[in-house]
């Protein structure tokens, strides 16, 4: 029996994590589920899975016994339990403290949460390493590079090809993007997500945060990565190797795979999941991403050939204040790349040598996006 942890067990990948734990009760015991503020959700899962602890991190206090409340209690199981590898699935940066106090205490990852590794991979890398925990993807594409690379030199690989959906909006009129509505926005074409990645893809800053987040987790250089539009999102990534050799991972759309994947490594699960039927793909397609319909992705590109820790994490902060700002209809979709070229801008050149430096520059970064929405909008 592998011990688990879930952070965002409430979440879509949490939910879908949650529903692979339960139809293979033999193989996991569950220490932990975690979420913000989903009580009756998490309670529910609770009792379905037989958790351990259920965990609140953003509610103070309650009178109901049968969960913790805050983060402190979250850290303090993951710092104190037996555990052999957490998931973690929290939305955005507040997935970063739990992922960073896992790896130290050398549990593996399950990683859904890009976010951690697009803010911290290099300091990441160096825990992982020194303690010997496993950081094994759950992002569709980086399990399927993850997949693919298995069993192959390093020397050999030439390129790592993220495949995108292209989002909603991939043949829409360009200036009629600035009248996006929030609902256009949260229609992605193949998966059902939460809200802020489903913007994410519409923008294709998901797609710029996944070429960080693989950079730091196969440690290639930036010229080894690209991107390529595959509207019907069944080849989930690509690699190349020095001999012309692609090597692929390919599926029905449906993020159980990679989750139940990462879990159970190196072994795999049977799953009752959507087989694909060759004869019935229409056909494969592939098209080059146009900077000028996906600027986020353009500004993620630009980071990554500047290679400066600081720069990672103000993208990302101000990429999360710009998406936030777009649901509450204080800006527009058009100007999420706004917000962050002006914080990419502004945010001053330090080093990043800790995860209280990272916390730093992050709070930074949100206080300048949010000032640019307030004066600007
Ligand atoms: N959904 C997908 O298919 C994929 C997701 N990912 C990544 O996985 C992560 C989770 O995505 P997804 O499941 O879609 O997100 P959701 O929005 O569906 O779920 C987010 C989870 O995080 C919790 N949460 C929300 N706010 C906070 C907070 N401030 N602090 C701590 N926890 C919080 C939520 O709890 P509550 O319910 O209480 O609010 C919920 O459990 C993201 O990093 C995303 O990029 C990667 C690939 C695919
Ligand atoms: C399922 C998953 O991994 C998402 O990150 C997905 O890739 C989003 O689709 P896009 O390709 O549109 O960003
Ligand atoms: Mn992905």
């Amino acid at each position: 029996m592998k011990k688990v942890g879930v952070v965002g067990a409430t979440g879509s990948i949490g939910t879908q994590a949650i529903d692979v734990i339960k139809k293979n009760k033999d193989k996991f015991e569950v220490v932990f589920i975690s979420a913000h503020s989903s009580k009756d959700k998490l309670l529910n899962f609770k009792e379905d899975i037989d958790a351990k602890y259920a965990i609140l991190t953003g509610v103070d206090s309650s009178d109901n016994g049968d969960v913790l409340f805050g983060l402190d209690e979250l850290l303090n199981i993951i710092k104190n339990e037996e555990i052999d590898i957490i998931l973690s699935a929290a939305v955005g940066f507040s997935g970063l403290l739990p992922t960073y106090h896992a790896l130290q205490r050398g549990i593996d990852i399950a990683l859904a949460n890009k976010e951690s590794m697009v803010t911290a991979g290099s300091i990441l890398n160096n825990i992982s390493k020194r303690n010997g925990a496993k950081i094994i993807p759950v992002d569709s594409e980086h399990s399927a590079i993850f997949q693919s690379i298995l069993g192959h030199k390093k020397e050999f690989l030439e390129k790592i090809i993220l495949t995108a959906s292209g989002g909603p909006f991939r043949r829409r009129p360009i200036d009629s993007l600035e009248f996006v509505e929030i609902d256009e926005a949260l229609k992605h074409p193949n998966w059902k997500m939460g809200k802020k990645i489903t913007v994410d893809s519409a923008t294709m800053m998901n797609k710029g945060l996944e070429l960080i987040e693989a950079k730091f987790l196969f440690d290639v250089s930036t010229d080894k990565l690209d991107v390529i539009i595959h509207p019907e999102s069944i080849i989930h990534s690509m690699v190349s190797f020095c001999d012309g050799s692609y090597i692929a991972q390919l599926g029905f759309p449906d993020m159980r795979v990679p989750i139940a994947y990462a879990l159970s490594y190196p072994e795999r699960l049977t799953l009752d999941t959507k087989r694909l039927s060759f004869y019935e793909l229409e056909k494969l397609t592939f098209l080059k991403p146009d900077f000028k319909r996906y600027p986020c992705l353009k500004l993620a590109f630009e980071v990554l050939n500047n290679d400066k820790a600081v720069y990672y994490i103000a993208l990302n902060a101000a990429n999360e204040v710009a998406v936030e700002g777009f649901l509450k209809k204080e800006i527009k979709f058009i100007d999420i790349p706004s917000v962050i070229e002006s914080v990419l801008e502004k945010i001053e050149q330090v080093d990043v040598k800790s995860i209280n430096d990272i916390i730093e520059v992050d709070k930074t970064a949100r206080m300048y996006a949010l000032d640019f929405i307030k004066k600007r909008f």
